[in-house]
């Protein structure tokens, strides 16, 4: 099955001269359909440079990223924002929802940058609400919802229209571990309607739900496991941070 998702052997320098920082070094990652796949590794080992390469946010200094088929490598600037809107789901830690719209109008917002009809725009945001089971707060703004409401929201927003590739980066950070178990298995049952989803988490309960777990550090993959017998074998490698 071909990826959706392949970040071939990528580097990434930020700064010059001496300011100079190799945030990644020749990386690559796939993530096919049914996929979850998640990144983990220390503080500055190059976890958020890897999803922003990922999701067409940032432009690696060499190798290539290519999304359903498309290298980004090549495009104008306009062309990757009309890839990333219509293939790319990005969930944020702290959500990032417009505090002055409703949870509705927040996951119609892409669907109408997309250049979509107001009222289906509408209708496919309400459908990914009561994907994610919070239609019923259609009409709250973020402010009215607690964080597992407003992450689902959040969520929402990234599954909305046709995107496959969903790149979340610690998307659990901001929530007790109930709610955060919940989060996981909406991105997990995602995943098994086929899409492809590329998670940073410091939490290796999380990684647990992984089918693969890529291990960073100091930007090269250091260990790249199949599917993990449990969170004890996430604990061992949590360690060696
Ligand atoms: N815009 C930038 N300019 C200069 N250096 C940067 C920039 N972004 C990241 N870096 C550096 O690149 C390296 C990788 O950073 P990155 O944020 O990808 O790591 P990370 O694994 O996500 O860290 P954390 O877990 O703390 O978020 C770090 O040394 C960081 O300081």
């Amino acid at each position: 099955m071909n990826p959706i998702l392949t970040v071939a052997d990528v580097t990434r320098v930020h700064g010059t001269g001496a300011a100079e920082v190799h945030a990644l070094r020749g990386v690559t990652v796939t993530a096919s359909p049914g996929e979850l796949v998640a990144v983990m590794g220390p503080s500055g080992s190059g976890k958020s440079t890897l999803l922003n390469l990922a999701g067409g946010l940032d432009t690696p200094t060499s190798g290539d990223v290519v999304i359903e088929g498309r290298s980004l490598v090549g495009l104008s600037v306009a062309q990757r924002a009309r890839l990333r809107r219509t293939s790319v789901g990005y969930v944020f830690q702290n959500f990032n929802l417009v505090p002055a719209l409703t949870a509705i109008e927040n996951v119609a917002l892409p669907r109408e940058l997309d250049g979509v009809g107001a009222r289906q725009a509408r209708r496919d945001a309400l459908a990914a609400l009561e994907e994610v089971g919070v239609a019923g707060a259609a009409d709250r703004f973020p402010d009215d919802m607690s964080g597992g409401q407003q992450q689902r929201v959040a969520i929402a927003r990234a599954l909305v229209g046709e995107r496959r590739l969903i790149l979340a980066d610690e998307p659990t950070g901001a929530l007790d571990t109930a709610t955060g178990e919940e989060i996981l298995q909406l991105l997990r049952t995602r995943c098994d309607a086929g899409a492809a989803v590329v998670m940073v988490t410091h939490e290796p309960r999380h990684a647990a739900w992984a089918d693969r777990v890529v291990f960073l550090r100091d930007g090269l993959v250091v260990d790249e496991s199949g599917r993990t017998s449990g969170p004890e074998d996430l604990l061992a490698m949590d360690g060696a941070r």
